[in-house]
């Protein structure tokens, strides 16, 4: 029975050392860390957020919460967002916004730019995104089929 302490050091050693080597060598494994981690801090950020935004209920307003909660991640991953024709920004008329959108990366560059009371659309899957689904459902993102 001793010999278990001992042994989960052991593995739990070899699984950091297999991790730290994978991060080291594979760009692909880096890749699949950093978006884990990226979605892992989303979810988390989410949790925190859920509380705070639900006293207000389903509220544009709440998008303002998550805004302030995002800002931060790009400092973690060293990206620098650089935003042109930002006097151009928002419309002094109504308007809908039609961005290019290739990952949940895309959210970095949303959040920085992104008007007051301006409602993103989204994948009605995001809804079953656990904590940032229930988050864009607080902030009233229009899910579509
Ligand atoms: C602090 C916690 C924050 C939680 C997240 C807040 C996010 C708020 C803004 C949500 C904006 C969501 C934009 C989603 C865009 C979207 O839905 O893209 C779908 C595409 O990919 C196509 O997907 P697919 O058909 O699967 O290839």
């Amino acid at each position: 029975m001793e010999l278990w302490p001992g042994a989960c050091t052991a593995l739990l050693l070899l699984v950091l050392l297999l991790l730290s080597t994978l991060w080291f060598y594979s760009p692909c494994a880096k890749y699949f860390f950093k978006m884990a981690f990226y979605n892992g801090w989303i979810l988390f950020l989410a949790i925190l957020a859920n509380p705070v935004c639900a006293v207000r209920g389903r509220n544009v307003e709440n998008m303002k919460i998550l805004r302030l909660l995002l800002l931060h991640i790009k400092y973690l991953y060293g990206i620098r967002v650089e935003v042109r024709g930002a006097q151009h920004f928002p419309p002094t008329q109504p308007y809908v916004v039609v961005s290019n959108h290739q990952s949940s990366l895309d959210l970095l560059g949303m959040m920085e730019v992104l008007p007051d009371r301006c409602v993103p659309i989204a994948k009605r899957e995001l809804l079953w995104a656990v904590s940032a689904g229930l988050a864009c459902w607080l902030a009233g993102v229009i899910f579509i089929d």
